[in-house]
């Protein structure tokens, strides 16, 4: 698969986005002409190190307002073309990207368009160009990929073609099969970009909110396969519009596209379409949350919660500054080593899989930083990588329900887990900083195939908070990323968390208040919202208020939780779901965030 992408996705001046496009490994790139206007670079220096680079210049982009026009301004159409043509020519670049008209169209007449294009394309021949026409999704009279294509097929050049753009086709809804209607070699060019489900006009979503395939809503892996099933065979090009990605590091914001694109091709090669599509070394879907690891320097506050909330001390381990506390099949796992001045925080994530090392190799193929943990003589060595946010992820490997882990032996000199109403690890919630935020999507769909639900937001002191469920389909791994805002640093009210399920957080929190837990306040105002929005029993909202639980109730069930205090950056939450209920009590969370601000 020949990968590109247009040099509009990434931060900073023209070379060092041609450098940062090389670096991750792309083939080639579609040169945004603003890129090259302001480039202190000519355009033959810009062509010498793209080859030098090893990239192809596959498309030079926009040019605007070429068709549809009266006869008086095409004049003036063809004379800035043929600037364009010459440019091109310069800098060896064969295709050019013209967009339908939004600006200066008058005449809303296929006969026009066509004519228009078909002129434009005896000029670009005279210089060995094509020229791509993409119907932009707020296109004056050409909005729709398939009016483009009529319009393509009446102009009948040789020099003339389609782009076809992800976006612009689903933004607009339209039905992306109609792509096989059209012959290979005349789609001329393929742009791809994703983007989270919104409800606004599409110039601002195409501009500002464009995503990597594979971190918004669009089913760009199904888009893909009918642009190969029609026989289209160029480059596969990423052009991605967005705020975050042009005020990042160009080098990483590559990788993480070039990671997109790795994991499209991985889908095309299962859908068994296109040619040479090189398949990854196969998921690992996750069972279950093996562990989660607290760091700092003084985990003792994080243990003493632990033991209050029914968990039982199961060791030191062998060689390391390393104390493990289980309950049911939570295993947390309390870790000060190399940890001097920094306060307790989630830093590992362990995901039980059926073979971690197979695992590893997918990771590795998708670009994860790979982490060295040492392991010593006879103790299990876990793959470990760095989500985008920091945290390990490690692959333990799942010996299936009523079983230890392996690794559990690994720790010495503490008491066998009594029962327990607490039952495992229900979900982890993650909270991403902004810049990071699209990434751990990817990242997290590519490496562990986890789907993110749609997306939520909730109030919290700050502004609303963006939400985003990244899950299994049974629900045996689910993790919540929330978006921490620019301006935000972290732990400023909006720690990272793990929850356990328990089948009686009733008799959890008893138990708890016995042991001097405290969990978090809950107002009284909001035990009266609550009668007011459910028909509930005054005195099971009486025994709800006074051990200061949350409750939410949807068609599937009912859903108990409360919240520990928070120790550093990391607090605990405790949760019963009845019958199916499947959601987080998102309701609930803008108390959670307004009590966790107030305590802190
Ligand atoms: O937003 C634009 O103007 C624009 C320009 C070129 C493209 O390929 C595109 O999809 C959008
Ligand atoms: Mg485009």
């Amino acid at each position: 698969m020949r990968t590109s992408i247009a040099t509009v996705c990434l931060s900073g001046a023209l070379d060092r986005k041609l450098h940062a496009a090389a670096d991750a490994g792309f083939d080639g790139v579609e040169i945004f002409e603003p890129d090259l206007v302001v480039s202190q670079h000519s355009p033959e220096e810009i062509a010498a190190l793209a080859d030098r680079l090893g990239l192809a210049l596959d498309l030079y982009q926009p040019f605007r307002d070429a068709e549809g026009v009266d006869d008086a301004s095409f004049g003036d159409v063809v004379r800035r073309a043929r600037a364009k043509f010459a440019l091109m020519n310069r800098m060896g670049i064969d295709t050019m990207l013209v967009c339908s008209n939004v600006a200066t169209a008058t005449r809303d007449s296929d006969d026009v368009s066509a004519r228009q294009l078909a002129a434009l394309g005896d000029v670009a021949g005279e210089h060995g160009i094509r020229l791509a026409y993409e119907a932009l999704a707020w296109g004056r009279f050409v909005d729709d990929y398939r009016h483009a294509w009529r319009i393509v097929e009446r102009a009948d050049h040789p020099q003339v073609g389609v782009c076809l753009d992800s976006f612009h086709i689903l933004s607009r809804g339209h039905d992306p099969a109609g792509i096989e209607q059209i012959p290979g070699d005349k789609i001329f060019f393929l742009q791809l970009a994703d983007a989270p489900v919104l409800t606004m006009d599409v110039l601002s979503w195409s501009r500002h909110h464009r995503l990597f395939p594979g971190e918004g809503g669009f089913d760009l892996p199904a888009f893909l396969g009918h642009v190969l099933r029609a026989g289209y065979e160029g480059p596969i090009s990423l052009e991605v519009f967005n705020d975050t990605f042009r005020q990042t590091d160009p080098e990483r914001t590559a990788l993480q596209a070039r990671r997109s694109l790795r994991w499209l091709e991985d889908h095309a090669a299962a859908a068994g379409v296109g040619a040479g599509m090189e398949p990854l070394p196969d998921v690992q879907h996750p069972t279950a949350f093996g562990f989660v690891e607290v760091k700092g320097e003084d985990t003792s506050p994080v243990e003493a919660l632990l033991g209050q909330l029914g968990f039982t001390f199961r060791g030191r381990h062998r060689t390391k500054p390393v104390r493990l506390w289980s309950a049911g099949d939570a295993y947390v796992v309390c870790n000060e080593q190399h940890a001097r001045d920094s306060a307790p925080s989630l830093a590992a994530l362990g995901f039980d899989v059926t073979d971690p090392r197979a695992g590893e190799r997918r990771a590795e193929a998708l670009a994860a930083p790979t982490r060295f943990r040492q392991a010593y003589a006879g103790e299990q060595e876990l793959p470990t990588f760095a989500a985008p946010d920091g945290t390990e992820i490690m692959l333990s490997a799942a010996t299936g329900s009523g079983r230890e882990p392996g690794w559990v032996d690994e720790f010495e000199g503490g008491s066998p887990p009594p029962g327990s109403t607490i039952l495992g690890v229900d979900h982890v919630n993650l909270v991403q900083p902004w810049q990071h935020y699209d990434e751990a999507a990817l990242f997290y769909e590519s490496v562990l195939a986890l789907h993110a639900q749609p997306a939520q937001e909730v109030a919290g002191p700050a502004g609303l908070v963006l939400s985003r469920v990244m899950r299994t389909a049974d629900g045996a791994v689910r993790l919540a990323l929330n978006l921490l805002p620019a301006g935000l640093a972290a732990g400023a009210g909006l720690p990272q968390h793990v929850a356990f399920a328990t089948s009686d957080v009733r008799a959890a929190v008893e138990h708890g208040r016995r042991h001097g837990l405290r969990v978090l306040d809950v107002p009284d105002n909001y035990y009266e919202d609550l009668t007011a929005r459910f028909d509930l029993d005054p005195d099971f909202v009486t025994s709800l208020r006074s051990l200061d639980l949350l409750y939410d109730r949807d068609a599937d069930g009912e859903f108990l939780h409360c919240y520990t205090r928070t120790i550093g950056d990391v607090f605990f939450e405790l949760v019963e779901r009845r019958q199916a209920y499947d959601g987080f009590g998102a309701p609930n969370a803008p108390v959670r965030l307004a009590a966790q601000t107030v305590v802190a």
